[in-house]
């Protein structure tokens, strides 16, 4: 790999510790200059050695980060990506529930394009995305992705008003509509939804069906799409975070590869 790049975090949540934990072990050339918080009063033991605390997208400036890697909250998604793109920094986006805002979208796409950067949306969760965004190139006429996660990675969601997750005997379908419906009302396991529908079909052609497993141990994504490529059928199982059951370990994963592929001499 070439020289290293500096990156800069937001969000100190189980993901953005996962990326950093993984390219601390794999000796990867990148230095994690700054992590913004929301609280940076409160210690923290185990940031990346020589990153300062930020806390506000006007801070993300002074940091000399040429990328951003966003993996905080929806509404961390356009202050951060307005102020990473102005300031001629690269945004990557883990919240995509944040995208279903049209506007937003265009706004952070028209900076992109402005300043000569890129908004990046890495796969989450998925694979198969690059297949599925190839595949829309010609007419793609339905597609599908139906969540399956046991019930404790749905707790703490709206799922709880709509069933009783404790006394699930069987996967139960909770929730079939639109992408952009599972992303307004289920931001912290259905962004993969929207990244679905931006390689694809779009946030309101994309159908989109959310269960809760309780033999489940892993949180599954199933995408079926047709169209005139012929028909994409996907399932991944991935192990949930440690740190947080909503979020899978494949997010860490497809993070990492964005950055390496950075410097990477064979991109894959
Ligand atoms: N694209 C995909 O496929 C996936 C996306 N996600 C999404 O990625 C995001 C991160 O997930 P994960 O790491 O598991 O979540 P966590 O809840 O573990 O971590 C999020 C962290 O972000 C911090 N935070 C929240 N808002 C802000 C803000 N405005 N500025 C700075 N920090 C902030 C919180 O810190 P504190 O509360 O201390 O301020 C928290 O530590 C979530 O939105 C999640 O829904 C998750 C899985 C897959
Ligand atoms: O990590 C996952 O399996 C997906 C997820 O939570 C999300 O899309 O928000």
């Amino acid at each position: 790999m070439s020289e290293s790049e500096a990156i800069c975090l937001v969000g100190w949540g189980a993901i953005n510790q996962r990326v950093a934990a993984l390219l601390a072990e794999r000796g990867s050339p990148f230095d994690i200059v700054a992590v913004a918080v929301r609280d940076p009063a409160r210690e923290r033991d185990d940031l990346p050695l020589g990153a300062r605390l930020i806390s506000q997208p006007g801070d993300l400036a002074a940091t000399g980060a040429t990328l951003v890697v966003e993996a905080a909250g929806r509404s961390s998604v356009l202050p951060f990506g307005r102020a990473a793109l102005a300031a001629g920094m690269d945004f990557a986006v883990s919240s995509t529930s944040a995208l279903v805002d049209t506007a937003a979208l265009s706004e952070l796409i028209a900076l992109a394009e402005t300043g000569g950067r890129q908004l990046l949306v890495p796969p989450g969760a998925l694979g198969g995305v690059d297949a599925l965004a190839a595949a829309s190139r010609l007419n793609l006429t339905d597609v599908e992705h139906r969540i399956v996660k046991p019930p404790r990675a749905w707790r703490g969601t709206a799922a709880e008003t709509l069933c009783d997750l404790d006394a699930l005997q069987a996967p139960l379908s909770f929730f079939q509509g639109s992408a952009r419906e599972a992303a307004d009302r289920f931001p912290q396991n259905a962004n993969v939804a929207v990244i679905t529908s931006l390689a694809g079909i779009g946030v309101d052609r994309t159908r989109v069906t959310l269960i809760a497993d309780p033999e489940a141990r892993l949180n599954a994504h199933e995408i079926r799409a047709e169209g005139d490529f012929g028909l994409l059928e996907i399932r991944l199982q991935n192990r949930p975070l440690a740190t947080n059951p909503k979020s899978s370990e494949m997010t860490a994963l497809n993070i990492v590869r964005l950055i390496e592929n950075r410097a990477a001499g064979l991109v894959l």
